[in-house]
């Protein structure tokens, strides 16, 4: 097949539609269309879903940040007043001296209670912790060495520190604040330090959870108290042997979040997985100063859920337009296949009425050519003789008149052998012509056979029936067929009768007959009425 003879779309769609194929092509695409409409309300939904998230977080991460850190900057001029104080010094520079230390400790307790602080104490020369506002308690910084601490190194090195740390023997994170303490001669005495509990501020309203992880990831601080000391991911091998080293979680850790990143996105936000717990936007910002980072983490359930009911809602929607198309398509072809059977039942109907007039015309030329004579035109024998039965049956049955005469060429054999047959044809045709026009409507005139013609005369009387036959002769005399040399008149001999009542049709024409025979007899070119 060519490009040229293919056929036309409609005609294919025509075809699928026929075939039963549409379904096969129809129902793959509208699936498709549908699956294509949820993708992407799905997409734009959870993006938009996404966007409102982000733009939400990083003013909560802001406000977590100043929460947690407000507090502990109330005391950054207590380090400085303990480096200061006599009692606190005087224990420094004598720490085997029990009273004074008995002194120094209740000073430092005392102002614990009056500052809010969560410890203070004094480092010796070598970081070893003198007097401690914990000394009763069990876990006390009392003769705990702190000289590997940043606080402690940077106090020697600056004179002052501050620090964020887990703290190594409460296993709780703080703000450290450290001051050096120097002799009256400008050596080391020692350094005094503060220690502010950093404590989880309240985000319930921040719809979502709030970690702070130190640098290897160990979530010290949770919103959520099941993921506390948990690290994010299993720790680094590195990570793990400094944990061991600080001995800052020992007892305290847990097992890893399990947290997996799914994506991440342009703002460095990331959709991340934790663990049996779900699917969350992760936003996390380091602290300033420190090693840490604030995380917070806002559940995804619900812009899962949005975007899935958007996706739901395109899918239907585009399902429901197409069905609603393929609905109107199947219509419009039901129409057509409607006005196309319309028009070839019209077309058939058509032809049927031309083939039914076709018939009646040769019906009736049938008809004619039955009855007729072909010859002369003249109605034949058959029909005559149907005629006149029913013609004398009326004249009877109203008590009417009826004539038929028997018209019969004279010495007809001759004008045959004298001029030929198509001579004496010619010559029954013009015989036939005048009695044609002689008769009356109502009147049959018909050949009879060979030479001789016969006509039934309704309502006509011997009298008027012989006034007929006269002119007949007449007409018949003055007849002139052109033959070779000039031209050639004919008679004809007329037997005439009038039906009596209640007579039969072949009585009839024998009487008639025997008059034609009387006229022939008596000379021919005459009419003799059968008495
Ligand atoms: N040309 C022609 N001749 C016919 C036709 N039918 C009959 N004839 C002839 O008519 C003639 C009739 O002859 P006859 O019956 O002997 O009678 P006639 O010669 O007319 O003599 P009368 O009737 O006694 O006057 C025959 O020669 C037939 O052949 C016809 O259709 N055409």
């Amino acid at each position: 097949m060519t490009a040229s003879d293919s056929p036309p779309v409609s005609a294919w769609r025509q075809r699928l539609a026929g075939a039963g194929l549409a379904p096969l092509v129809l129902v793959p695409a509208l699936v498709l269309a549908a699956g294509m409409a949820a993708l992407l309300a799905y997409l734009i939904t959870w993006q938009n879903q996404v966007g409102r998230l982000e733009r939400a977080a990083v003013p909560r991460l802001e406000r977590f940040a100043m929460q947690l850190f407000a507090p502990p900057r109330r005391y950054t001029y207590l380090p400085h007043l303990l480096a200061n104080d006599r009692t606190l010094r005087d224990a420094l520079s004598h720490p085997r001296d029990s009273a004074l230390v008995r002194e120094a400790n209740a000073y430092l307790e005392r102002q614990r209670e009056r500052t809010g602080a969560t410890v203070l104490y004094m480092l010796d020369a070598h970081g070893t912790g003198i007097a401690a506002s914990n000394w009763r308690e069990k876990i006390s910084f009392v003769g705990v060495n702190y000289a590997y601490r940043p606080y402690y190194t940077r106090a020697l090195a600056d004179g002052d520190a501050h620090f964020y740390a887990m703290g190594t023997t409460s296993h709780r994170p703080g703000y450290f604040l450290s001051q050096l303490v120097t002799k009256d001669d400008g050596g080391v005495l020692g350094v005094a330090v503060v220690k502010a509990d950093l404590t989880m501020p309240d985000v319930r309203d921040y719809g979502g959870e709030v970690l702070v992880t130190d640098a290897g990831g160990v979530a010290f601080l949770s919103s959520r108290a099941d993921w506390q000391y948990r690290p994010l991911k299993a720790l680094s091998a590195s990570d793990g042997a400094s944990v061991a080293r600080t001995r800052q979680y020992d007892g305290v850790l847990r097992a890893p979040l399990d947290l997996r990143t799914k994506r991440t996105l342009d703002s460095g936000a990331a959709i991340v997985d934790i663990g049996e717990s779900g699917h969350y936007y992760m936003v996390r910002r380091p602290v300033p100063e420190t090693d840490w980072h604030v995380n917070l983490l806002l559940p995804l359930e619900d812009v899962d859920v949005a975007a899935a009911r958007m996706a739901l809602l395109a899918a239907g929607a585009v399902a429901l337009a197409a069905l609603s198309l393929l609905y109107l398509w199947q219509f419009r072809l039901r129409l057509a296949e409607r006005e196309r059977s319309r028009a070839e039942l019209e077309g058939a109907h058509a032809a049927l009425a031309r083939q039914h007039d076709a018939l009646t015309a040769l019906s009736d030329q049938l008809r004619v050519q039955s009855s007729t004579d072909s010859l002369t035109g003249l109605f034949n024998r058959r029909h005559f003789m149907e005629s006149l039965e029913r013609l004398l049956g009326t004249a009877q049955r109203h008590g009417e008149p009826l004539a038929a005469m028997l018209v019969d060429a004279d010495h007809f054999k001759r004008v045959n052998d004298e001029h030929g047959h198509p001579v004496g044809d010619e010559t029954l045709r013009r015989l036939a012509a005048v009695l044609q026009e002689e008769t009356r409507d109502g009147d049959v005139a018909a050949r009879y056979g060979g030479e001789e013609f016969i006509i039934a005369l309704p309502r006509t009387d011997a009298a008027a029936a012989l006034t007929v036959a006269e002119r007949i002769l007449d007409r018949v005399r003055a007849i002139r067929t052109p033959v070779p040399g000039g031209t050639l008149t004919v008679t004809v001999s007329i037997g005439l009768a009038v039906a009596g009542p209640g007579e039969e049709m072949a009585e009839l024409i024998r009487r008639a007959d025997a008059a034609l025979y009387e006229a022939k007899r008596g000379g021919r070119d005459r009419v003799v009425t059968s008495a």
